[in-house]
């Protein structure tokens, strides 16, 4: 076994660098480009970027550049060709909806219609990965692995990484210990670790369910606001705590905690569509405009969580028909849905209405 890094470690190691702002070099179909994640530019990197030569695009989604009335010429993705005389601030602005109200953008903007787009649309990928908004800097380069090598840069071989991006990360276990609660005095905590060096997840198994029967479960996405903070703007705190309540009055089941903040965006992407949604956006158009898809997550971890600890067959608590569906669609079996509805008020009616109008929630 090589003591080099695979694969899946570096695409994690480009994660890191691409939140910090270090460039990435992507290689595959059209050669090979680099990668700044617009939220973290900075003036010093955008001068090296420019003495490489070429003109530069941000690329984007296309639910931003709908945003950005401009049109996406290659279906999902648009490249923005970025002046010679574009400053940070107006690349920032490009990938960053906050003042898209009070400053709308002076266009317009052209778009890269010739030439590929996939190491673009990878570059998307791995910043929005990263937690990032889905805006990047690419430059196409003619000698890619030499600028890696002269910048000391992590490269990315998209036919290698493409395969490892599409598939759904194992996840192995780590440590499982008591945990009495108040909802469930025979609470057991187990964390998961998936192997691409991602966020750990939690499992709460109530008492002791047995394996070749249903069990009561509950697939809860993190959400710090409302699980933590008490958040009046959603419902995930009561869901949470009524979904332990009635696994613990049952004296069985099983609540898998998934770290997909945000549904899938991470916390401070989610603040962003909190503020954007004190414009009045609702939750979705919030998503759309800082260039997200409605839901992010990807709903396969619960089911290898779920199968990983013995259960094949679950009664899902949600209100939610995709989760009932990804897990049919990945080996574990739902016997019933069970309806979750609780916690509603006066500063999450709309939100709640926004889910059953637009994402299929059930009322
Ligand atoms: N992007 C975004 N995420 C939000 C918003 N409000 C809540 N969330 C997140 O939405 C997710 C809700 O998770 P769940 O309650 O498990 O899922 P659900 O799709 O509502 O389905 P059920 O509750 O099972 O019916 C959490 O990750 C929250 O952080 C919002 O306005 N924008
Ligand atoms: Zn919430």
């Amino acid at each position: 076994m090589s003591l080099s890094p695979s694969i899946v470690e570096r695409i994690n190691r480009a994660r890191a660098d691409l939140r910090m702002g270090v460039p990435v070099v992507l290689t595959g179909e059209g050669g090979g480009v680099l990668v700044v994640a617009a939220e973290v530019l900075d003036a010093a990197r955008l001068a090296e970027l420019r003495l490489l030569g070429g003109t530069p695009v941000l690329a984007v989604t296309a639910h931003r550049a709908a945003t950005l009335k401009t049109p996406a010429y290659d279906g999902d993705v648009a490249r923005l060709r970025i002046p010679a005389d574009a400053s940070v601030p107006w690349i920032r602005a490009l990938a960053d909806p906050a003042d898209d109200l009070r400053a709308p953008m002076k266009g317009p903007l052209l778009a890269e219609r010739a030439g590929p787009a996939a190491l673009h649309r990878a570059a998307i990928g791995l910043v929005k990965s990263a937690e990032l908004l889905p805006a990047a800097l690419v430059l196409g380069l003619d000698r890619p692995l030499a600028v890696a090598a002269d910048n000391s840069l992590t490269v990315i071989d998209m036919a290698a990484a493409g395969p490892m991006l599409l598939r759904a990360t194992p996840v192995h276990p780590v440590v499982s210990a008591r945990l009495p609660m108040a909802a469930a005095e025979a609470g057991r905590l187990h964390v998961f670790r998936p192997e691409d060096g991602g966020t750990e997840h939690y499992a709460i198994e109530i008492g002791q369910p047995a394996r070749d029967r249903p069990v009561l479960a509950r697939l809860h996405s993190a959400c710090f606001t409302g699980d933590v903070m008490g958040s009046l703007k959603c419902d995930c705190g009561p869901q949470l705590r009524a979904a332990l309540a009635q696994m613990g009055a049952g004296g069985a089941g099983v609540l898998l905690y998934l770290n997909q903040e945000g549904r899938g965006i991470g916390l401070a992407n989610k603040m962003r569509a909190y503020s954007l949604q004190d414009q009045g956006f609702d939750t979705v158009e919030a998503n759309h405009r800082l260039g997200f898809d409605d839901d992010e997550r990807d709903f396969r971890l619960g089911s290898s969580l779920l199968r990983r600890m013995g259960f094949s067959a679950v009664r899902l608590l949600t209100n939610n028909p995709n989760k009932v569906a990804m897990l049919a669609a990945n080996g574990v079996e739902v016997v019933e849905r069970v309806p979750l509805r609780v916690g509603e008020g006066r500063h999450n009616a709309a939100y709640l209405a926004t889910k059953a109008a637009k994402s299929g929630h059930l009322l």
